[in-house]
C-alpha cells in the first residue's frame, strides 16, 4: 500500500518534471528561433549574402546570373511576347538553370512570377512543355483531345505548353503513352510541377495524385523537371525532392515577404449581420472605383449567404465554389475578371490557378479548366473567418496585390470560429498545431504580423514599414494578468469532468460568466472566449473531438499544463485593446493614387478591350505596371510604345492606347475641357486625331476591326 502510494507520488512528480521541461523547452525554443532569425538577418546584412539555404540540394556553385547563349532570345521573348519589362528576383537565374537542363526547385512568394520561369524556357525550347497543375485540365472535348494527341505524337500544330492535372498523369495510360512518343521524338522540352507542395503530406494541401508524379522523372530522366511552390518548409522541401526524384536539383528560395500587402485582423462580432455590415462598409469606403477583391468563407453555404447579404448592402458580389454548375461558375469568374463584378466570395478551393494572358494564346495553346482564376487585379482579400494554417492564409491573402501596388488583407477573427476549424483538421498530420499557429497570429494584438510569417517560414526578419495593423496603429494594448480567471476555468472544468460531463467552448464560457465575479475583476464574454483560446494555446486546456452521425464536435478538456496554473507556476496574460483602431489600413491617398488622370483612362481602355476580345483579362492587355510606365513616358509613336509594352501588344492594341494618350494630352493642353458634352468630345477627338496623325499615328475610332 505504502509502496503503491509512493510510486504514485513519484509518477506524479515525474509527470510534473516532464511537463515543466516541455513547457520551458518550448519557451526557450521560441526565444531561440527569434534569436536565430535576428542573427541570420544581421549576418546577411554584413555579408550581403543570398540566404544560405541549400540543404539537401546540389551546391549552388554555378553562376546562374552569368551570361548564357540564350540571353538575347530570352530577353526578346520576355519583352515582346510576355510584355514583361524586366526580371524579378531569381527569375532569370531559374530560367538559366532550366535552360541548362537542370532539375530545379523554386520557392517563390505568391504572385512572385513563378509561371514565367517555366513558360519562357517552354517558348524558347523546341517541343512541348508539360505543366502539372492541380486545377487545370486538358481535353475538354474531342476536338481538344485530337489536337493535343496529334501534337504530342506527331509534332503537329503550335502546342508549346500543355497544362494537365496530376490525375491525368497518374491515371491515363493513353496520355502517358502519347507523352512517351513525344519524348521519344525529342519533343518533350521540360516538365513543370506547379503548386508542388501538394506532393508532400507534410504540406498544407496534400493531394494523393501528386504522390505519383515521381514517375515523370523515372520515365523521362533527361528532361529537366522544375517544381514550384509559394510555401514549403524545409521538411516539405526535402520531402518533395524525394517524391519527385530530383535529389540533385538546384534550389532557389526567395523571401516570403510581400512588402505591398497590409495585413490586419479585426475582432469579429458574434452577430453575423454586424460582420457583413463591417465588410460592406470596408469595401464601400475604401474601394469606391469598383476595385476587385475576394472574400474567403469557411463553407459553401456561408459563401452563398455572405454574397447575398453583401448584395443587399449594395456591393456587387457573387459566390464561387466547387459545388456550382461549371458554366455558372465560369460566368461568375468571367464577370469578376472583367470587373463587372466587384467581389467574389469563395471557399478555399477558389484561388489556385494561373493567369490567362491573351497574347500568349498566339504562340501557345493553353487549355484551361473551369476552375482557372484570374488573381492579378485583386486589391483586397478578406477572410470572413480564419483559415486552417499560416500557409493557407499566406497563400490566400497573397492573391491580393499581385501587381506590386499597395493592397489589403483583412481577417475577421473570433474565438468561436476555432472549434469549427479544429473539428475539421484534427485528424490531419500536425493539423491542430498548424491551426493553433494561425490562431496565435489572430490573437496577437502586439506582434508584427509580418514577423509572424518570417518566423513561421524560418526566414530572417525584415522591416514591416508599418504595413500591418499592429505596427501601424499606436493604440494602447494592455496586458492584463488573467491567472486568477485561468484558475477558475481549470477548476470549473475539473468539476465538470468529475461529473463525467463535457463542455464545448461556448458552454464553458457561459458557465464562466457566473464564476467570473468571484475572481475579482470581471472579464467580458469575448475576453473569456479569448482566455479559453489562450489556455488551449498554452496547453493548459486541450480540445477533444467526438463524432456524431452528422458532425464532429469539439470539447474543451483539462490539458497537460493545467496543474501549473492551479499551483500558480504559470502566469496567464491577456492582451486587451483600450483604444479604437483605425478602420482602414493603407491610407486612402495611397490607394487612390493608382487611379488618377491618364491611368484611369488606360484602365478603362483595358477593360473595354477585354470585353471586346471576348473576356480576355484586362491585365493581359496592359499590366498596371505598364500603365504607370506609359503614363510617365507618354509615348507618341508606335516605336516609343513598343519600347514599353513590347511588339505583340503594340501590334494588337497600340493604336487605341496612343489614341487615349493623344486625347488625354490634348485635354490637358486645353485646360481640362469639359469632355462630358458630346459635341465637345467629338471636337476633341478630331483634334487629337489630327494631332496624332501629324505624329504618324493613325487613330481608329472603332475597335471592332483592330486585329
Ligand atoms: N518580371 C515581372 N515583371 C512584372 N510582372 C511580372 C513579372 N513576372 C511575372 N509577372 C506578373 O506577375 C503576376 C503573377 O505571376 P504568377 O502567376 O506567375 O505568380 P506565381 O508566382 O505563380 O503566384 P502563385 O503562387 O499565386 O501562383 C502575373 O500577372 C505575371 O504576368
Ligand atoms: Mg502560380
Amino acid at each position: 500500500m505504502a509502496a503503491s502510494s509512493s510510486t504514485e507520488d513519484l509518477l506524479q512528480e515525474l509527470l510534473n518534471v516532464e511537463l515543466e521541461l516541455q513547457d520551458s523547452l518550448l519557451d526557450k525554443q521560441e526565444k531561440l528561433y527569434e534569436k536565430q532569425s535576428e542573427l541570420k538577418a544581421v549576418l546577411e546584412s554584413y555579408q550581403g549574402l543570398e540566404k544560405p539555404d541549400n540543404d539537401g540540394a546540389a551546391p549552388q556553385a554555378e553562376n546562374w546570373s552569368g551570361s548564357f547563349e540564350w540571353d538575347d532570345e530570352a530577353d526578346d521573348i520576355r519583352f515582346n511576347i510576355f510584355g514583361i519589362p524586366g526580371y524579378r528576383a531569381n527569375q532569370q537565374e531559374i530560367i538559366n538553370a532550366i535552360m541548362s537542363r537542370r532539375d530545379v526547385l523554386v520557392i517563390m512568394a505568391a504572385g512572385g512570377g513563378k509561371s514565367l520561369c517555366y513558360q519562357l524556357p517552354a517558348v524558347i525550347r523546341h517541343g512541348i512543355a508539360l505543366v502539372v497543375s492541380p486545377l487545370l485540365s486538358l481535353i475538354q472535348d474531342q476536338e481538344d483531345e485530337k489536337y493535343i494527341y496529334k501534337a504530342l505524337e506527331k509534332g503537329e500544330g503550335d502546342l508549346k505548353v500543355l497544362y494537365v492535372t496530376p490525375e491525368k498523369v497518374s491515371k491515363s495510360k493513353r496520355f502517358v503513352s502519347k507523352l512517351e512518343k513525344c519524348h521519344h521524338a525529342g519533343r518533350l522540352s521540360l516538365i513543370a510541377i506547379d503548386e508542388a507542395h501538394c506532393c508532400s503530406q507534410w504540406g498544407h494541401d496534400f493531394r494523393p495524385d501528386y504522390k505519383n508524379l515521381g514517375i515523370l522523372k523515372t520515365q523521362f530522366p533527361d528532361v529537366p523537371l522544375v517544381a514550384l511552390t509559394a510555401t514549403a518548409t524545409k521538411k516539405v522541401q526535402l520531402d518533395l525532392m524525394a517524391m519527385l526524384n530530383i535529389p540533385k536539383c538546384i534550389k532557389f528560395v526567395s523571401t516570403v515577404n510581400r512588402p505591398n500587402l497590409f495585413y490586419m485582423v479585426r475582432e469579429k462580432s458574434s452577430v453575423g449581420k454586424v460582420v457583413i455590415d463591417d465588410i460592406a462598409e470596408f469595401i464601400q469606403s475604401s474601394y469606391t472605383n469598383n476595385e476587385s477583391g475576394i472574400v474567403y468563407c469557411f463553407s459553401r453555404k456561408e459563401c452563398e449567404q455572405v454574397a447575398k447579404e453583401l448584395r443587399e448592402r449594395g456591393v456587387s458580389a457573387d459566390h464561387y465554389h466547387a459545388d456550382m454548375d461549371v458554366n455558372v461558375r465560369e460566368k461568375v469568374h468571367m464577370r469578376w475578371s472583367s470587373s463587372k463584378l466587384q467581389v467574389i466570395v469563395g471557399t478555399v478551393a477558389f484561388g489556385m490557378g494561373i493567369n490567362k494572358p491573351d497574347v500568349f494564346k498566339m504562340v501557345l495553346y493553353l487549355i484551361l479548366l473551369t476552375c482557372m482564376v484570374l488573381l492579378y487585379f485583386t486589391l483586397f482579400v478578406i477572410h470572413h473567418s480564419l483559415g486552417k494554417s499560416m500557409e493557407t492564409y499566406y497563400q490566400e491573402s497573397g492573391r491580393a496585390g499581385r501587381d506590386g501596388l499597395p493592397s489589403e488583407c483583412l481577417l475577421y477573427f473570433r474565438p468561436a470560429d476555432v472549434p469549427r476549424q479544429s473539428s475539421m483538421v484534427f485528424y490531419e498530420n500536425s493539423g491542430l498545431q498548424n491551426l493553433y499557429d494561425m490562431v496565435r497570429y489572430c490573437q496577437s494584438k502586439k506582434e508584427c504580423r509580418r514577423s509572424a510569417f518570417f518566423r513561421h517560414f524560418a526566414e530572417p526578419l525584415q522591416d514591416c514599414n508599418g504595413m500591418c495593423d499592429n505596427c501601424a496603429f499606436s493604440c494602447e494594448v494592455k496586458e492584463i494578468d488573467a491567472s486568477g480567471h485561468a484558475r477558475a476555468v481549470v477548476s470549473l472544468l475539473q468539476e465538470i469532468q468529475e461529473k463525467d460531463q463535457r463542455a464545448t467552448m461556448l458552454q464553458l464560457v457561459d458557465k464562466l460568466k457566473v464564476k467570473n465575479k468571484e475572481v475579482g475583476f470581471e472579464l467580458k464574454k469575448d475576453e473569456l472566449e479569448q482566455l479559453v483560446i489562450q489556455l488551449i494555446l498554452h496547453r493548459v486546456l486541450k480540445e477533444e473531438f467526438s463524432h456524431t452521425a452528422y458532425a464532429t464536435n469539439a470539447y474543451v478538456t483539462i490539458g497537460p499544463l493545467a496543474k501549473h496554473v492551479l499551483h500558480e507556476k504559470k502566469i496567464i496574460t491577456l492582451e486587451v485593446t483600450s483604444g479604437e483602431r483605425s478602420s482602414t489600413g493603407i491610407t486612402k491617398s495611397s490607394k487612390r493614387s493608382r487611379y488618377s488622370g491618364l491611368e484611369v483612362k488606360l484602365d478603362n481602355l483595358r477593360k473595354e478591350l477585354s470585353s471586346i476580345h471576348g473576356g480576355i483579362f484586362p491585365h493581359s492587355i496592359l499590366s498596371t505596371q505598364q500603365i504607370s510606365m506609359v503614363c510617365s513616358q507618354k509615348p507618341e509613336t508606335t516605336e516609343q510604345l513598343e519600347k514599353i509594352i513590347g511588339k505583340l501588344k503594340t501590334q494588337k492594341y497600340g493604336d487605341r492606347i496612343l489614341e487615349v494618350i493623344g486625347k488625354h494630352e490634348f485635354d490637358e493642353e486645353q485646360g481640362h475641357q469639359d469632355s462630358s458634352s458630346d459635341k465637345e468630345r467629338q471636337t476633341s477627338v478630331n483634334k487629337s486625331a489630327k494631332r496624332s496623325r501629324n505624329k504618324k499615328v493613325v487613330v481608329i475610332e472603332s475597335s471592332e476591326n483592330e486585329d
